[in-house]
This record gives structure tokens, C-alpha cells and sequence, in this order.
């Protein structure tokens, strides 16, 4: 699958209903459209309603009285996150959009007691992408929430990922824990982690899935480099899901992935009571599209 093919198949679902936090601006517009274009759901766009209104008359006419976009003044974005995550917990609305604010903005209130969408498991950042010579899909995670996640919070992190490949088609995803090296230096905490991540899979505590690691990033999606080094494994040169250290680490590859190698992304935050559309603020139109396509397809209804 690629992930024009993901915004297809997003269409055989039944509507959903998507609350943007802080809608006014002209990339996250331009996606809600392109979205109710292709019938993938109807929109609670919160914000600034003059701003929002204006840019949807300059997008066309149509879409300021359109049936399936509503718009809900607020006055700040904080305010805007605070409505858009209670429309989600009251069940107004069936998935999550971050807009124009900061992300950390978004998950504060996604994280809130009172009002917030936590389940009791860890939620954590996935982005699939789509690179021009890689034979698949391949999942980063977490380049978006956790920040130094520890290993529990990684077995978590990997549960999150595997559930979302398997909502995309791949049945076994094989991760790849990455590090520095493929041997274990007790100095390099990432290289421990990948190796404890390993032997839990073997013996049955992290399912769904094969991990092995730990391993370099040239060792996880290129097998000419493994064979070179003398790496014999399941997952050298196949990796679906790569599980980075930091958030430094993941987001930097998130950005390279983008910026150095021209590949697609759409991204999601998983764990919490429905799927967050969680992508940078600088991502395209197109990234915007394909995150939502994404949580339409790891939705629930
Ligand atoms: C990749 C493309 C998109 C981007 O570029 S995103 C840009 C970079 N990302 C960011 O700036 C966000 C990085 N993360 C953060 O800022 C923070 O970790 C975040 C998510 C805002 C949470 O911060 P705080 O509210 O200060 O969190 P805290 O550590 O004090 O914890 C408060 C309560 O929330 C809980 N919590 C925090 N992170 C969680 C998680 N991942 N899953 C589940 N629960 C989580 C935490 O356990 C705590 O709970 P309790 O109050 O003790 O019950």
C-alpha cells in the first residue's frame, strides 16, 4: 500500500467526525477540503472564526455555509485545544486534528484529567512515510510526544506502532530498534534497550511482531549494509517500524525523511481514546490529507 492508496481505501469507511484544534491556517484548510472532497468526514473546525471564515471564502464560495464543516469561535488556542479535545470526549467527534498551535499545547489538553482522552496506556506519535526506493511503508516512532521515552514506556511505544501497521495491511511488522551500533555498549542506553526489546519479543512479551535490535539505521532498512557488517537478521534491511532513542533522534528523521529524501508522511498519535492527527505545522497540504486518511482507517466506530 502507499499512502495515496490509504486515502482511497479511507473512503469505504463510514463518515467520521474530525475536531481541528485552532483551524485557521492555509495548509490544515487546504487538507480539511481536499477531505470533504473525497467524503472522508465532516469537520469541527475551532478558532478564530473571521480568520477561518476568510480563508475558507478565498478557498471558494461554497465551503463557508458548507453541510459538513462547522465552525466554533474561540479566543485563544488554548481555549480552541481545550474545545476540540472535550468535542472528542463527549463523542461529538470521532477523531482529533491539531492545527495551528504547538503540539505540546495539544497534548496538555489531550492529557488533561478532567477532560482529556487517556486511557491508562502510554500515547505515543506514529508517522508512517512513503520513501521513493524503500519496497514499503516504513513507521517512525516516536518523533512527535515521548521524549526520552524509558523501556517500559518503549514497549508501549512498539504496541502503538504494531497496532497501526496491522491497521495499514502489515500483519508481522518487523521493528528495529535503533541505536548508534548493532553491539551492545552498556555506555549507550539505546543499545541495551533494543537488546532487553529483543529478547521480550522472544519470550512472548511484546506481540504481533519481530524486533531485533539493536541495530544502526543503515543495518535496519538497507540488507547490503547488514550482509557487510555480518548482521544476520529478521529484520536487517526489512524494518517496518523504526523505534527511535528521543524525540531528537525521531524528529530529526521525521524532518530528513521530508527535507533531504522528498518522502511522503501522514502521522497519528496512538494510545489515547481516539486517533490525533499530530503532524509539524511547516508539513504539507498532501502530509495533512494522508494523516487524516490514517486516522480514519485506525478509527473505531
Ligand atoms: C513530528 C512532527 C510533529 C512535531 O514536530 S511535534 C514537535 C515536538 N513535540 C513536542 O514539542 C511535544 C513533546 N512532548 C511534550 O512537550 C510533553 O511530553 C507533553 C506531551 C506535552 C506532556 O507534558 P506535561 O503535560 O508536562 O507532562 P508530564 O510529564 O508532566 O505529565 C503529565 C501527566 O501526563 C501523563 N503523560 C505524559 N506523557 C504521556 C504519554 N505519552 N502517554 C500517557 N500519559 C502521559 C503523565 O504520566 C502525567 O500523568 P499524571 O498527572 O501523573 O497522572
Amino acid at each position: 500500500m502507499n499512502l495515496n492508496e490509504l486515502v482511497q481505501s479511507a473512503k469505504d469507511y463510514s463518515q467520521r467526525t474530525i475536531a481541528v484544534a485552532v483551524a485557521e491556517d492555509e495548509e490544515v484548510l487546504s487538507a480539511v477540503l481536499e477531505a470533504v472532497e473525497h467524503g472522508l468526514g465532516k469537520f469541527l473546525l475551532f478558532g478564530d472564526r473571521e480568520k477561518i471564515n476568510q480563508l475558507l471564502r478565498e478557498k471558494g464560495p461554497t465551503f463557508v455555509k458548507h453541510d459538513d464543516i462547522k465552525v466554533i469561535h474561540s479566543n485563544s488556542k488554548e481555549k480552541s485545544a481545550e474545545l476540540a479535545v472535550k468535542a472528542v470526549h463527549s463523542q461529538d467527534a470521532d477523531i482529533l486534528m491539531k492545527g495551528n498551535l504547538h503540539s505540546s499545547t495539544l497534548l496538555k489538553a489531550v492529557l488533561n484529567k478532567d477532560y482529556g482522552l487517556r486511557t491508562g496506556k502510554v500515547l505515543s506519535h506514529i508517522a508512517v512515510f512513503e520513501v521513493q526506493g524503500y519496497d514499503r511503508l516504513i513507521f517512525v516512532t516516536d518523533a512527535g510526544m515521548n521524549i526520552s521515552p524509558t523501556l517500559e514506556q518503549k514497549v508501549e511505544i512498539v504496541a502503538n506502532a504494531v497496532s497501526i501497521a496491522r491497521a495499514l495491511g502489515v500483519h508481522m511488522p518487523k521493528v528495529a530498534p535503533l541505536a548508534a551500533l548493532e553491539t551492545i555498549n552498556p555506555s549507550m542506553s539505546a543499545t541495551v534497550d533494543g537488546a532487553i526489546l529483543t529478547q521480550m519479543n522472544k519470550r512472548g512479551q511484546i506481540k504481533d511482531c519481530i524486533v531485533d535490535g539493536p541495530l544502526a539505521l543503515d543495518n535496519a532498512v538497507s540488507l547490503s549494509a547488514a550482509k557487510q557488517k555480518g548482521i544476520e537478521s529478521e529484520v536487517a534491511g526489512e524494518a517496518d517500524i523504526l523505534l527511535v532513542p528521543s524525540i531528537e533522534v525521531g524528529n530529526s528523521l521525521y524532518k530528513s525523511l521530508i527535507y533531504f529524501a522528498g518522502a511522503k508522511v501522514g502521522a497519528v498519535v496512538a494510545g489515547a481514546k481516539v486517533p490525533i492527527v499530530l503532524t509539524s505545522r511547516s508539513d504539507s497540504a498532501e502530509s495533512k490529507l494522508y494523516s487524516l486518511a490514517l486516522a480514519v482507517c485506525c478509527s473505531k466506530k
